[in-house]
C-alpha cells in the first residue's frame, strides 16, 4: 500500500493507494500534519512506501515522522521519471508540477497534454505526444488574486468568489468579482486556445483546490480532476519501484 504526500503553500493533500486505485483521500493544513498521518497510518497499518511533494521548505519534522514509519522517497527532479524534462532550470521546478506531468504520461499516453493546476498559484503545464516536458506558466491564484487587491490598496475589502458574477461590476464587490472571476476564467480558456491552436488533438486538464469553482464556470473540452498530481505522485512511486 502506497502513501502519497502533496505539500503545497496552502494545503497538505495526503492519499492512500493500493496500486492504482486511490482508497483514501484526506486535505488539511499543514499545522495539523502529524494528527493525520497518525490517523492515517492507524487506519492503513499496511501503508509501507511513500512519495512525498513539497514546494514548501520548511517540513524538516514531517519529513523525519514520515521516514520513521514508511520507505520515503522524495520527489527531486533526480529521480526516475516517466518523461524527458527539457524544462531549462530542472532543479528549480516546482515537484508538484513534475507530479502532474507524471500523471499526464500515465493517463494520456502519446498525447499533447496541458495540465492547469489552480491551487496558490494557477500553473500551466505542457507535456507533447513524445513524452517531453517543455514548461508552461506560473499565475497567481483565485484567492492570491482577492489578496492582492486587498493588499496593495487602500479601500478594497477583501473578498472571496461570489456566486453572482457580473460582466459588468456595478458595485466594488461585483467590480472585483468581475476583474478576478472572469479574469481568471478568460486567462484559462485563452490560454487552452493558444496551445490548441499550436497543438493538435490537445488534451486539457483542470486541477487543484479551485477545480470545482472554475470547471463549473469554464467552455467546454477540459477535464476537471482533484487528484490529478495525487495520481501522479502514485505514478512516479510504482514507476521507480519498478527501475
Ligand atoms: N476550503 C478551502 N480552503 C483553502 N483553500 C480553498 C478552499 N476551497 C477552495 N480553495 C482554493 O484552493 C486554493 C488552494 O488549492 P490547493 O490545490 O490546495 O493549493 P496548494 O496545492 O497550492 O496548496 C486556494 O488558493 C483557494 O483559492
Ligand atoms: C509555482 C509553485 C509556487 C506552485 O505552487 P502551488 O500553487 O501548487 O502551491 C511551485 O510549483 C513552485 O514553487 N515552483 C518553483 C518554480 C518553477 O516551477 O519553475
Amino acid at each position: 500500500m502506497n502513501l502519497v504526500v502533496d505539500i503545497g503553500n496552502t494545503s497538505v493533500k495526503m492519499a492512500v493507494f493500493q496500486k492504482n486505485s486511490l482508497l483514501d483521500k484526506r486535505i488539511f493544513s499543514l499545522s495539523d500534519f502529524f494528527k493525520n498521518f497518525r490517523k492515517i497510518k492507524d487506519q492503513f497499518p499496511e501503508i509501507k512506501d511513500c512519495m512525498l511533494s513539497s514546494v514548501v521548505n520548511t517540513i524538516s519534522e514531517e519529513k523525519k515522522i514520515l521516514q520513521q514509519s514508511t520507505n520515503l522517497i522524495e520527489l527531486t527532479p533526480a529521480l526516475s521519471l516517466p518523461f524527458k524534462n527539457k524544462y531549462a532550470t530542472p532543479s528549480t521546478l516546482g515537484k508538484d508540477r513534475i507530479a502532474l506531468v507524471a500523471a499526464a504520461v500515465a493517463k494520456f499516453p502519446q498525447k499533447n497534454t496541458l495540465v492547469v493546476d489552480a491551487g496558490t498559484c494557477v500553473t500551466f503545464d505542457f507535456k507533447n505526444k513524445k513524452e517531453e516536458y517543455l514548461g508552461g506558466a506560473i499565475s497567481p491564484g483565485l484567492e492570491m488574486r482577492f489578496k492582492a487587491l486587498h493588499k496593495f490598496t487602500a479601500n478594497l475589502p477583501l473578498l472571496k468568489p461570489g456566486e453572482n458574477l457580473q460582466l459588468i461590476g456595478t458595485s466594488t464587490e461585483g467590480s472585483i468579482n468581475s476583474g478576478v472571476v472572469n479574469g481568471l476564467l478568460l486567462e484559462i480558456e485563452g490560454v487552452m486556445a493558444s496551445y490548441a491552436t499550436e497543438y493538435k488533438d490537445l488534451t486539457i486538464i483542470l486541477t487543484g483546490g479551485d477545480t470545482q469553482f472554475l470547471s463549473m464556470r469554464l467552455k467546454n473540452g477540459i477535464f476537471a480532476n482533484s487528484n490529478f498530481l495525487l495520481e501522479g505522485l502514485n505514478h512516479i512511486l510504482e514507476f521507480n519501484k519498478t527501475q
